[in-house]
């Protein structure tokens, strides 16, 4: 069994550079977890196409990869130009429209009347993830007079943010609910909602799949600001996260994304839930084979300061390299993890002890945690039906994989997103796991060297007790033992 050298999980947003089923399957084998669709560009023909060959190469590499489905949330994007790219210039006026009209440097449409109501004069609008600042002058019958503060060039379809300012609309939209029904359809394994802000955008989205008997992987995006005053119940409710640092770093001061990162990525730790950092990681790799210093830097960051996934956005899904790109990713999780201090592990546990008593499941994982330190075996076996287990060993981020056997491969699927998990699909859950797990190994050639094994209670042996068991193999060649 050869299992990658890193244990970071890898998001790639499929485009028009790798939607192929050749890219797609050097993807796969660069490192690529999780292809993810965003459901802002392109048609449910185009994705449909997408789901199927990702399938494809994933059968064709032998490799288990998921599929994210991002929903595009309220955002708010510019419609199209009628010549591209445009270029504004400082103290350039410039007219949003809510008429549907092709656009050009003098007027650009809009697709969202309530944005008449909810500017006024002096407000600052940001297009294209900031670069280009606009503030109103005035608002007349269907259009906003703006003034360009801070010019650039513009193409169709770019977003528009209006930091601070309350549009009183919820994160999961009609047009949300239309692709969730598509992401059913399709059986996709997760599902990330844009634009969170409170934990009942999360449940809105869990009801509305229930109701379609699809239950999906559901990622909270973390990029508005009103998100941050509520994580706890935003990751309580939702399955994992993602800090969105696009739109992120235009409704909050870029300068505050590193401390806001940390803190999502701590706390998602804290939860044992995963977290994806998303956004520019890469970004100069869309147009040359290296990355820059900085980009390669901010990788290791988020790594060294807990994350379970990287994404690429721009450079997989429209850059000339999204096959470096991943290789990219790969290989500096590669050299990085072995570095990490042991804080994450010390982080992790913040809160158990003042006061709050550990869970069974936490002493078990901070059990196998300190037996990993002192006896360096050669994997983990974590059974589980729902995840949280090894979710709940692997937030100590151990140097060793842990191997998660389940019989539901959701969950299998699921685990996709986590730091150090390997999933396994088995066939049952089953009384006898050690005995399972010795012949498993021996079956792969794996006959000596420690390796640790948890169990707890199972919808099958409800009264089982937490244990962990370590498995000593190949002592006693010839003699089942247990
Ligand atoms: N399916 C697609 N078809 C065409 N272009 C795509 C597709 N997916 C992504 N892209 C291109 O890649 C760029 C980067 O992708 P990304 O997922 O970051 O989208 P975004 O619109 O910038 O932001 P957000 O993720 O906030 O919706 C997009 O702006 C778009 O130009
Ligand atoms: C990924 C995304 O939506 C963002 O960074 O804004
Ligand atoms: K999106
Ligand atoms: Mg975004």
């Amino acid at each position: 069994m050869q299992l990658p050298d890193h244990k970071t999980k890898i998001v790639a947003t499929i485009g028009p550079a790798s939607d192929t089923l050749e890219v797609l399957t050097q993807l796969i084998e660069a490192g690529m977890n999780v292809a993810r669709l965003n459901f802002s560009h392109g048609d449910p023909a185009y994705h449909g196409a997408v789901i199927a060959r990702i399938r494809e190469a994933a059968a064709v590499t032998n490799r288990r990869v998921a599929i994210m489905g991002d929903l595009p949330g309220p955002k708010m994007r510019i419609g199209d130009l009628a010549e591209e790219p445009i270029e504004l210039q400082r103290d350039d006026p410039l007219i949003l429209t809510t008429d549907e009209i092709l656009g050009d440097k003098h007027r650009i449409g809009i697709s969202f009347p309530n944005l008449l109501d909810a500017v006024q004069p002096g407000d600052r609008l940001y297009l294209n993830d900031g670069f280009i600042l606009l503030k109103v002058v005035e608002v007349k019958g269907t259009d906003i007079h703006c003034n360009v503060r801070v010019g650039g060039e513009l193409r169709s379809r770019k977003g528009l943010n209006l930091p601070g300012i309350n549009l009183g609309i919820t994160a999961f939209t009609e047009n949300d609910h239309d692709w969730l029904r598509f992401a059913a359809e399709h059986r996709l394994d997760a599902v990330s909602q844009s634009f969170v802000a409170t934990a009942d955008d999360i449940l809105a989205v869990r009801r509305a799949a229930e109701a379609m008997n699809y239950a999906p992987f559901i990622i909270a995006k973390i990029e508005r600001a009103d998100a941050l005053d509520n994580l706890k119940a935003i990751l309580t409710a939702a399955d994992g996260i993602m800090v969105a640092r696009g739109d992120l770093g235009v409704e909050i001061p870029i300068e505050r994304i590193a401390v806001v990162q940390k803190q999502i990525t701590e706390l998602a730790n804290h939860f044992g839930k995963p977290v994806i950092t998303a956004t520019q990681m890469l970004e100069s790799m869309v147009i040359y084979r290296r990355p820059t210093r900085a980009e390669a830097t901010d990788v290791a960051n988020a790594i060294l300061g807990g994350t379970d996934c990287v994404m690429l956005s721009a450079e997989s899904a429209m850059g000339r390299y999204p096959v470096d790109a991943v290789a990219m990713l790969a290989s500096i999780a590669t050299h990085v993890e072995p570095e990490r201090s042991k804080q994450p592990f010390v982080r992790a546990m913040d809160g158990f002890n003042g006061g709050e008593r550990m869970r069974a499941v936490d002493l078990i994982a901070a059990s196998v945690y300190h037996t990993i330190n002192n006896s360096a075996p050669r994997a983990v076996i974590v059974p589980t039906q729902s995840g949280s287990t090894p979710r709940n060993v692997a937030r100590f981020r151990p140097p060793v994989w842990i191997l998660a056997f389940s019989p539901n491969p959701a969950t299998c699927q699921s685990l996709q997103f986590s730091y150090g998990i390997h999933a396994i699909q088995v066939e049952a859950d089953r009384p006898d796991w050690s005995r399972f797990a010795r012949h498993w190994l021996g079956e792969r050639g794996i006959d000596s060297g420690l390796v640790l094994l948890t169990q707890g209670p199972t919808a099958e042996n409800p009264c089982g007790n937490y244990r962990m068991e370590i498995l000593e193999l190949g002592l006693d060649a010839g003699k089942i033992c247990d």
